[in-house]
């Protein structure tokens, strides 16, 4: 008969059987620990918790049963102490379990109030919701929200005749969609700043009369701090912040001019370069109003029918007159101010250290730009991105990220801020939009922004987006 001999273990199959023998002893304690750790979080037993925990703090987001944590079992059974301990350790408030929900979700679906408002606080700030996000968000010109716009408040009639009315309240006057504006020059370096004129219910009383009057409910003013009125105090009328109008006027703006009190005030002409001198409190405002405004004047009639319409909820409406039309029924968006994408773009060489700049012929001398266009119906912003850069400049671009985006109220673009890798170099232009397009070394570039006494290259102004990109892009990695 034959006898299999097993041969004798290595001196490292040996130590390698203790390791695991030691392993599985010490994941048994650990996994008896759990339980007793998960078993006083259900009970609410805070002392026997409390202690587990500080000797082994690795407990705090141990898993049980069903991916259930402590935090979760104390949240189901109503321990709001033990909740506060566990949250107190630094628990992991969003942990799932395997049937997906948080502590919150069951301590909201088991009626424990007090402790899903415990959990539900922001005040650990946003960054754990969004983990392994950048939160830093880029502030560009004409994106800052200086007022509330309550658009719950709209509809509310009343509410707006009574702000008309109001002594406190802001009008902004409006001539060919450009604002009524006094400058000063600040000093050489600086430059010009421009102020929005703005004027009372007395002063404007008159040409809110007139039929061709059209009326912009812009909103609040927000109150910084935790003292902001809540929408309920708002409804009670208690501390109501001042509201703002936007009016804009058929009336010949000579004569508007000479009414005004002040001597030094204009409404710009040239808005691509006026527009970028306001505050950046005031530019947020002027680009709500003037792209309001805008849709308002290109859109007198409805688009669907042709017939007439008429102004609703603070001016955010434009409802046809035609009982029949199909604007009326059904989702329309016809009757509501537009909005336009529009993707720009910095495209990066494969090497990573150029980048894509273009000219276009109506651009001052030397200087380039980021290329941009509309995005399409039906397309994705990234596929926009990839579609414009090889329209315009024969390069094809892979991988696309976003990184802002900027209102443009010239008429109403939302641009929106890519950095893009090129797949191909060689350039192509579209002379019908693009008089040149080249590719720049990062030190051209970073000479150029930073404006030597002679830049070769300029770029346009930092209020635009495009400026900010290129900054963007070059502050990036630099080894400077
Ligand atoms: N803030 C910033 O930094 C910058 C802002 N911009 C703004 O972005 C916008 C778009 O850039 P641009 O390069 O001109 O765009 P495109 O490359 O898409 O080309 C513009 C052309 O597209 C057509 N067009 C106009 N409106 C639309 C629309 N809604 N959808 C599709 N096509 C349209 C027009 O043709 P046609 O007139 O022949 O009908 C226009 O000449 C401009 O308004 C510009 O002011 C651009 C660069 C920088
Ligand atoms: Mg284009
Ligand atoms: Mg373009
Ligand atoms: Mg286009
Ligand atoms: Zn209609």
């Amino acid at each position: 008969m034959h006898t299999q001999v097993l041969p004798e273990p290595t001196e490292a199959a040996r130590t390698e059987g203790k390791a695991a023998r030691m392993t599985s002893l010490h994941l048994s304690a650990m996994g008896e620990m759990v339980e007793r750790f998960l078993d006083a979080a259900a009970r609410g037993d805070l002392t026997q918790a409390s202690t587990l925990l500080s000797n082994t703090p690795s407990l705090i987001n141990q898993k049980g049963y069903s991916g259930w944590t402590a935090l979760m079992l104390a949240a189901r059974n109503g321990h709001y102490n033990v909740v506060e301990v566990l949250l107190s350790h630094g628990c992991d408030k969003f942990s799932v379990n395997s049937s997906s929900q948080t502590a919150y979700d069951i301590a909201k679906f088991w009626g424990h109030r007090h402790i899903s408002n415990l959990l539900g606080r922001t005040d650990d700030g946003c960054r754990r919701v969004l983990p392994d996000t950048d939160l830093h968000q880029h502030e560009n010109y004409f994106s800052r929200e200086t007022l509330d716009r309550l658009s719950g408040k709209r509809t509310d009639k009343v509410w707006l005749e009574t702000k008309r009315n109001h002594p406190d309240t802001v009008y902004l006057l409006f001539s060919n969609l450009s604002p009524m504006v006094s400058s000063s020059q600040v000093d050489e370096h600086t430059g010009v700043e421009t102020k929005l004129c703005r004027f009372r219910y007395e002063a404007v009383k008159e040409l809110l009369q007139k039929p061709a009057t059209v009326l912009i409910f812009l909103g609040v003013e927000k109150r910084r701090g935790p003292s902001s009125p809540s929408s309920s105090q708002m409804e009670e009328g208690v501390q109501e912040p001042p509201a703002w109008f936007a009016i804009s006027t058929d009336e010949d703006a000579a004569e508007l001019l000479k009414r005004c009190r002040e001597k030094n005030c204009s409404f710009p002409k040239t808005p691509n370069r006026d527009l970028l001198t306001f505050s950046e409190e005031e530019a947020g405002i002027v680009a709500q109003a003037r792209s309001v405004l805008a849709w308002h004047s290109r859109y007198s009639f409805c688009p669907t029918c042709g017939s007439s319409t008429q102004l609703e909820e603070g001016g955010y409406k434009r409802s046809c007159l035609n009982a029949d039309c199909r604007s009326l029924k059904g989702v329309h968006n016809t009757c509501y101010p537009r909005v336009d994408p529009v993707v720009i773009m910095l495209v990066i060489h494969p090497d990573g250290n150029q980048c894509l700049l273009g000219r276009k012929k109506i651009f001052p001398a030397r200087m380039f730009s980021c290329l941009a266009g509309f995005v399409e119906p039906g397309e994705t912003m990234e596929d926009a991105v990839r579609r414009e850069v090889e329209e315009e400049s024969g390069v094809k671009v892979g991988p696309v990220q976003y990184i802002s985006c900027q209102p443009w109220p010239m008429p109403s673009n939302l641009m929106i801020g890519c950095l893009a890798v090129a797949i191909s170099t060689d350039i192509k232009v579209d002379e019908n939009e693009i008089e040149e397009a080249r590719w720049f070394q990062r030190q051209q570039v970073i000479e150029s922004l930073l404006k030597g006494p002679h830049p070769a290259f300029t770029f346009p102004p930092r209020q635009t987006i495009a400026h900010q990109l290129i900054k963007h892009w070059i502050g990036m990695n630099s080894n400077l």
